[in-house]
């Protein structure tokens, strides 16, 4: 091992200093166990404490390669960000990667030339590829279990998501060496037989005759080494990842699954010295019961030498007493604070409707506008500001968003979104705004801004639009036809530039959002929307109705969209319904302009929001001063779920309530509360 130059030893000891390890971070750094599982809860300082063990192995032991592991880009950032706590700047010795990062580079080194697929638009050709040979296939040998799929449209997010989570669990390879045969596995297992099919498809067209990946899309690169991994004999070394590392240190252990699984075990039996993982059981959130659950750190410590050690580690350092107070009971979870004496508060409201909680809202949000302004983390240096105090509201579901937007935009409250788009943006809504201001009831005069009409070409393309079918005489040869994704990128897929043609043209827009192609010869792609156009102008006398009208319910019940889609798709259209219900469309439509106008002047007077709204898996690994966490009901947020996905609704949950650091607030619907727990 070489030693750190001496002038950064200096520095990294004068920044170490400032910190001062608690009793149970003690027993993490001083461990003599060459494996060690930190069990911990929120705000223990688990990334703090990985990044001080990186600081100090190199300070102390000249360690030269330390790897540091998070599961998500997010986690990634957390590293950094509290590295740079007590090193100046990223240490070369220390290599920071997701999982799937660390795979690309050790299939690189085997000289894999990596195409890879990260656009969205050509994941879903390749899946409609897939989907085309499936069905040649289908006319060829008449197996009737998959008649029922294939003879509805395709839904690509479906696929996508179950491909994800099939790959993250090795589920082909699983299903191989099940012997059953997979139309009883998938039965017994409650797989949809026919994604399946289509996943077995797909992944043999992008091995192509070679069996060499033509692609890897993101996850495809762990998927690979784990493959490689289970192709080897019991005890043989997988060479790529020996004695590669001095010590490897994993962040958000948590959301490990069976593929990234079976990398870390490499690692860790692979002579790379030694290994640290923290992880918050609490916090797994990741959709899917695939992943590692429920007593998963049994399950991952079974992976792991006999010897590993496992530390717990409950002393928070993001609050205080008062807010430990409130989660124990709530969660059945032990907090300590660490600064007991810190100013904390935890506030508990209780709502009756919907309004009532968007008002409470807004009287917190006042509350908060009076406390001291925050104080920059850096010493003030010329261009640096104090920042004015921002309330963070955590949201289960994006839906939620459409009422409190509407409400705060009408209080002049400037609000920013986190994780979602502001509600008029989203492809569901955007394209039902876009129908209301083609509608021959709503005026001339009535104009939606480039941004809102991008969107509503988004969500005709996904709703309305059908895919070209690819050509299958190229599918034949057993490979994905990758010419055609260049190809095949018709020019309606640029939805800004539609967007840009179509504003002020309302003859334009109708015919468009007919045909869905500037194409006047083009055929009718939604007779729905076509429908909805010709109906008289009284259907325009009330918004509210019109979002509930039966033609704009089907243009989404027939969309190919998966059930949890179109569920999505019908409450975002409820929630919409109920703040324009009474107004014409003229007057909702204008009251929006007027709130979009206000939020592009904040935007370009580059003035601070005072009020963020966030999902969940937004604020996941973030830290604030004010959070308030409403519309909390059991069955809405805990959603009701099944016993596993139950467990994630909780746990969504306690991420949402473990953000503060200086004070909390719970508004919970009075029918239906989670307190006083256990959630
Ligand atoms: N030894 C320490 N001394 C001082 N502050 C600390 C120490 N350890 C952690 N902290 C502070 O406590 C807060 C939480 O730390 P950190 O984000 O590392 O915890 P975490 O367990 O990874 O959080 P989360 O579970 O929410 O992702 C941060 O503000 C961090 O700077």
């Amino acid at each position: 091992m070489t030693s750190p130059p001496p002038h950064h030893a200096v520095l990294q000891d004068a920044h170490f200093k400032k910190r001062y390890p608690t009793l149970e971070q003690n027993a993490v750094l001083n461990t003599t166990a060459r494996a060690v599982l930190v069990n911990a809860l929120a705000g223990t300082g688990k990334t703090t404490t990985l990044a001080i063990k990186a600081a100090d192995l190199i300070r102390t032991q000249g360690a030269s390669r330390i790897l540091m592991l998070a599961y998500s880009e997010a986690g990634l950032a957390a590293i950094a960000q509290r590295l740079e706590k007590f090193v100046p700047t990223i240490p070369r010795q220390v290599q920071i990667m997701t999982v799937e990062q660390l795979c690309s580079t050790v299939l690189k080194e085997q000289g894999d030339p990596l195409v890879r697929v990260t656009e969205p638009l050509h994941k879903s050709l390749l899946v409609r590829q897939a989907h085309a040979a499936l069905l040649q296939d289908h006319v060829l040998d008449k197996a009737s279990e998959t008649d029922d799929f294939l003879s509805r449209d395709l839904d690509v997010q479906a696929f996508i998501d179950f491909e994800a989570q099939a790959k993250q669990r090795l589920l082909l390879r699983a299903i191989d060496q099940s012997g059953v045969g997979a139309l009883p596995y998938c039965r017994e297992h409650q797989l949809d037989y026919g994604l399946y099919q289509l996943l077995a498809k797909y992944e043999r067209l992008r091995r192509g005759l070679s069996n060499e990946p033509l692609f890897y899309a993101p996850g495809d690169c762990t998927y690979e080494v784990a493959t490689q991994l289970g192709e080897l004999d019991f005890d043989d070394a997988y060479a790529p990842l020996q004695g590669r590392f001095d010590a490897v240190l994993f962040d958000e252990l948590q959301d490990l699954d069976e593929a990234a699984m079976r990398v870390l075990r490499t690692l860790v039996q692979g002579g790379n010295g030694l290994f640290v993982g923290a992880g918050d059981f609490n916090q797994h959130i990741l959709p899917g019961a695939f992943s590692v659950f429920g007593d998963s750190l049994a399950r991952i410590r079974q992976e792991l030498p006999a010897d590993t050690q496992v530390v717990a580690l409950n002393t928070t350092y993001r609050f205080g007493n008062a807010i430990c107070q409130g989660l124990n009971p709530l969660f059945g979870v032990e907090f300590a604070a660490h600064y007991p004496t810190k100013a904390s508060a935890f506030e508990q409201r209780r709502y009756t409707d919907d309004e009532d909680c968007a008002r409470q809202l807004l009287a917190i949000h006042d509350t908060v506008l009076q406390q001291l302004p925050q104080r920059p983390q850096q010493p003030q240096s010329p261009g640096s500001h104090t920042h004015p105090p921002c309330l963070n509201v955590v949201l289960r579901s994006p839906e939620d968003s459409i009422l409190l937007e509407w409400m705060f935009a009408h209080e002049g409250v400037h609000y920013a979104c986190k994780g979602m788009k502001r509600f008029y943006q989203r492809r569901e809504i955007a394209l039902v705004l876009a129908i209301m201001g083609a509608m021959q009831g709503c005026s001339d005069g009535v104009r939606l801004t480039q941004g809102i009409l991008s969107s509503a070409m988004e969500g005709l393309l996904r709703y309305v639009r059908r895919g070209s079918q690819p050509d299958q005489d190229v599918l034949a040869n057993g490979a994905f036809d990758m010419q055609a994704l260049v190809e095949d990128s018709p020019a309606e897929v640029d939805t800004r530039v539609v967007a840009a043609e179509l504003i002020g043209k309302r003859d334009l827009m109708r015919r468009f959002l007919v045909r869905a192609s500037f194409n006047p010869q083009a055929p009718v792609a939604s007779p729905l929307c076509e429908q909805l156009l010709a109906l008289p102008p009284e259907a325009c006398a009330d918004a509210g109705l019109l979002c509930a009208h039966p033609l704009v319910l089907q243009l989404f019940a027939q969309a190919p969209i998966s059930p949890d889609e179109l569920r999505y798709c019908r409450d975002s259209l409820a929630a919409l319904a109920r703040i324009c219900a009474g107004l014409s469309v003229d007057e909702f439509l204008g009251r929006l302009a007027l709130m979009v106008q206000a939020s592009i002047h904040q935007h370009s007077q580059q003035e601070a929001s005072s009020l963020q709204l966030l999902t969940v898996e937004r604020c996941k690994g973030h830290e604030y001063e004010y959070v308030a966490v409403p519309l909390v009901e059991r069955g809405r947020f805990p959603r009701s779920a099944a016993r596993q996905d139950a467990y994630r609704e909780r746990n969504m949950l306690y991420v949402a309530m473990t953000r503060a650091s200086k004070r909390l607030w719970l508004l919970e619907g009075s029918q239906r509360p989670v307190s006083p727990g256990p959630v």
